[in-house]
C-alpha cells in the first residue's frame, strides 16, 4: 500500500524517506543514486516530518456542501498568473541520482510545470546547470544557497536576472549543519545570514526576495523589515529536528503580515491535494509540493509528474468543492477543526 506521508510503497521505506541526510541510514531508501543524495528520515521523534504528517493528520474538515460549485483554481502568485496554487518545489541534484545518464529530472520537472501551467521552483544547481535546466522552462523562483561567500549570493542573483526567474531568494533555513557548525554543501561552505545581509539581497535586485525556510514570528517579521516579497513557511524537510509542522504557525505568521502584501508559501510533507487544502485553508497564498512528486519524477520523468499532480489537482478540487470555497482567494480556516 502507498504510505500518503512519503509516497513510498511500504512503511518500512516510508520511515526511511524522509528529512535530513543519514547516508548511513539510507539502506532502505527507495530512491536511486548515491546514499544520502535524497533526503531520508531518522524516524524518531527528533524527525519534524512525524510531527508535520501528525498534525496534518489532525485536521479534519466541515462539510459546506449547499451552494458549492466546481472551483476555479486560477491563482495569482506575485503578479503573474497560474493555474494552480500547488508549484513544483525545489528538489535539487537529481540529475545526479539518476543510473540512467540519459535522464535529466530536473528538465523533466520544468518541463511538466510548464505543461502544468504552474511555477517551479529551482534549488541548489551550479549557475551553469541552472542555465541549462531552465533553457526553455516556464516561470521559476530561483533559491540561492546561503553560502558563506556573500559575493557568490550576489553573482547567482545576478544569474537568475539574466535567466528571466520571477523570483529569488534564499533557503534561509539551510545554515546549521549536523555538526553543530555551518553547513558545508557539495564542499561549498554556507554562513549565517544577517537581517542586513536578507534586506542587502532584497535592495540588490528588482526581481521580488523570497525568505524559504521561515518558522516563526520573529523570523517573518525580520524578513518583511529586510523587504523581503515573500516567505517559504517551511523548516526544509525537516532540517531543523523537532521543527514545529509549518501548518501549526502558518496561521499566527499570516495574522502576523497581515496588510504587508507580502506572499506566503507553505510546504512540508503535502503528499496530497487534501494537504494542500489545509495549508491553503490556514493562510498559504500557495503551496510547494517536493517529495510528492518524486517517486513520479524519477521513474516516468515529465509525464509521471503530469500524471501525479493531476491526481493531486482533482483531490484539491474535490476537498474545495465540498467545503464550498469556489475560487482559491475564498478558503477559510473556520473549515477545519483539529481533533
Ligand atoms: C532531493 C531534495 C532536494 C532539495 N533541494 C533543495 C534546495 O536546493 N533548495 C531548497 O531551498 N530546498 C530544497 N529542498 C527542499 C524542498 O524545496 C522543500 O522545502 C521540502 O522538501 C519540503 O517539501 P516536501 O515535504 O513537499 O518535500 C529539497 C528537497 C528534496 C527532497
Amino acid at each position: 500500500m502507498t504510505d500518503v506521508t512519503t509516497g513510498a510503497t511500504d512503511a518500512a521505506s516510508a520511515a526511511s524517506l524522509m528529512a535530513k541526510p543519514e547516508p548511513q541510514k539510507n539502506t532502505n531508501s527507495p530512491w536511486p543514486g548515491p546514499p544520502g543524495m535524497i533526503p531520508v528520515t531518522n524516524g524518531q521523534a527528533d524527525d519534524a516530518n512525524i510531527h508535520a504528517r501528525a498534525y496534518l493528520d489532525s485536521l479534519l474538515v466541515e462539510m459546506r456542501i449547499i451552494d458549492a460549485v466546481e472551483p476555479d483554481l486560477a491563482t495569482e502568485i506575485i503578479g503573474k498568473k497560474y493555474t494552480s496554487p500547488m508549484t513544483l518545489a525545489a528538489v535539487s541534484h537529481l540529475n545526479k541520482v539518476m543510473p540512467d545518464k540519459t535522464r535529466k529530472p530536473m528538465q523533466e520537472k520544468v518541463q511538466a510545470a510548464k505543461k502544468l501551467g504552474v511555477l517551479n521552483w529551482i534549488g541548489m544547481e551550479p549557475d551553469d546547470e541552472y542555465a541549462e535546466i531552465v533553457e526553455d522552462a516556464g516561470p521559476t523562483v530561483r533559491i540561492i544557497k546561503p553560502f558563506a561567500d556573500h559575493e557568490q549570493i550576489y553573482q547567482e542573483i545576478k544569474t537568475a536576472e539574466r535567466l528571466g526567474a520571477v523570483a529569488v531568494g534564499i533557503d534561509i533555513d539551510h545554515v546549521p549543519g549536523t555538526d553543530g557548525h555551518y553547513d558545508v554543501v557539495d564542499g561549498i561552505p554556507l554562513g549565517p545570514i544577517t537581517a542586513a545581509d536578507l534586506g542587502e539581497y532584497a535592495a540588490q535586485t528588482d526581481l521580488p526576495f523570497i525568505a524559504k525556510g521561515v518558522l516563526s514570528i520573529q523570523d517573518a517579521l525580520k524578513a518583511q523589515e529586510a523587504g523581503c516579497a515573500g516567505i517559504v513557511v517551511s523548516h526544509h524537510h525537516g532540517r531543523l529536528p523537532f521543527g514545529v509542522p509549518p501548518l501549526a504557525v502558518l496561521p499566527e505568521i499570516r495574522d502576523a503580515l497581515k496588510g504587508s502584501g507580502m506572499t506566503i508559501f507553505a510546504d512540508g510533507s503535502l503528499m496530497s491535494g487534501y494537504d494542500a487544502y489545509k495549508a491553503l485553508a490556514l493562510g498559504a497564498d500557495a503551496v510547494l509540493i517536493g517529495r510528492a512528486i518524486l517517486p513520479e519524477l524519477l521513474q516516468d520523468g515529465s509525464k509521471g509528474v503530469e500524471k501525479k499532480f493531476a491526481q493531486l489537482t482533482a483531490q484539491l478540487r474535490e476537498m474545495m468543492m465540498y467545503t464550498g470555497v469556489s475560487d482559491t482567494s475564498s478558503f477559510d480556516p473556520t473549515v477545519l477543526r483539529r481533533v
